[in-house]
């Protein structure tokens, strides 16, 4: 059993708000962008990731969030709704606001980029009043992605989800899911972060982006000091992420868990962090122990950075286990 306690009355089990976008994957890997001509269109943005990868799992979801207008907007709402996505709380924006895309570079198995297309961007003008309150209350776990803090007013409709999270007994997660080109200077970025990170039971970043958030503490870079901070706010458990070195996951108990890592012919590297999130957070609601869930979200990961895309490439609890014993057989063995 892991510490957290899950409202098992809600109808619900995962909500997340933030961005819906386009990921462009090359379709010519192992060569600059400059050389990649053609791509494939998925459904992107971290936080639809991982509510794609939580529905997958058998979880309800659902999610909060704006799309734009157009034929973009629709693919999305359109695959998350064949996902069995709850789609009540996607809004269409009536700006003209359009989609954002982010087209992927894969120029060697560890060596990927992305390009990034924001500029008004649909999922930015996500207004509170277009939080319903209801919506957030029916759910057992709401995540909140940091990138919906760049701007306004999507910032303050973020901030209004915690609190009617917080006021209805979700267990709220955090995934830092720093992306710097949507922010105006690092000092803004710091602020807002740690003023959402204080109100989560639930906090999940890479080691360089606590690195961020610890800009006004010095250079601390030590997990367990990073991690030993959020204890006196709201959080519960604070993962640490590492990427091909694995992840730590700290508990307010003071316990400190390794996630294994599982071999994987890499593709690329992106989508790693959302399928982990994925695995780990549906190991955690099925009651199961920290370093269980982890090894869950790694093995997640795992099948998604062997894969070209991110939301299409998540897995079902069925293939997130036989992987594991393919693994653990030393039928998959590293690329
Ligand atoms: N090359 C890899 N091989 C195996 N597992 C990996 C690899 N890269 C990442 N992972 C798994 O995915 C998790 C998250 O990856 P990471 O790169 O740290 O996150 P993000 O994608 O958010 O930057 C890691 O903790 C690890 O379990
Ligand atoms: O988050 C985005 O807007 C792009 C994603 O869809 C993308 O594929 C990606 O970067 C995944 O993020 P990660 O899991 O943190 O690597």
């Amino acid at each position: 059993m892991n510490a957290l306690k899950f409202n098992e009355t809600k109808s619900m089990d995962f909500i997340a708000i933030g961005r819906l976008c386009i990921d462009l994957n090359a379709n010519e890997i192992n060569r600059p962008m400059e050389e990649t001509m053609t791509f494939t269109k998925y459904v992107g943005g971290s936080p639809a990731n991982i509510t794609i990868g939580m529905a997958r799992m058998g979880m309800k979801a659902g999610f909060i969030g704006k799309v734009a207008n157009d034929q973009m907007g629709r693919f999305i709402v359109d695959y998350l709704q064949k996902n069995q996505i709850d789609t009540s709380n996607v809004v269409t924006d009536q700006t003209g606001a359009l989609t954002g895309l982010a087209f992927t570079e894969i120029k060697s198995p560890t060596d990927c980029s992305i390009l990034m297309y924001r500029e008004n961007a649909a999922d930015l003008k996500l207004a509170p009043s277009e939080v319903l309150e209801e919506y957030v209350a029916q759910s057992k776990v709401v995540l909140i992605s940091g990138t919906a803090l760049a701007q306004s007013p999507s910032r303050e409709a973020v901030f209004l989800t915690l609190d009617y999270a917080r006021k209805h007994g979700a267990i709220i997660v955090f995934d830092i899911d720093y992306r710097p080109y949507t922010w105006t200077s690092r000092e803004e970025t710091a602020v807002y972060y740690n003023l959402a990170a204080e109100k989560c039971d639930v906090i999940i970043g890479t080691r360089e982006e606590f690195d961020m958030m610890e800009r006004f503490e010095g250079n601390v870079t030590n997990d367990g000091a990073t991690a030993g901070k959020w204890f006196d706010y709201q959080a519960q458990i604070v993962v640490i992420k590492h990427g091909k070195d694995g992840s730590i996951a700290y508990t307010k108990d003071g316990e400190s868990h390794k996630g294994a890592i599982f071999p994987a012919k890499v593709i690329k590297t992106f989508g790693a962090g959302d399928s982990y999130a994925a695995g780990f957070l549906y190991g955690l609601m099925q009651g199961w122990e920290i370093s269980e869930s982890m090894a869950f979200g790694g093995a997640a990961a795992s099948i998604v950075i062997s894969s070209h895309s991110c939301s299409d490439a998540m897995p079902t609890v069925d293939q997130v286990k036989t992987y594991i014993d393919r693994c653990n057989n030393g039928e998959i063995v590293s690329s």
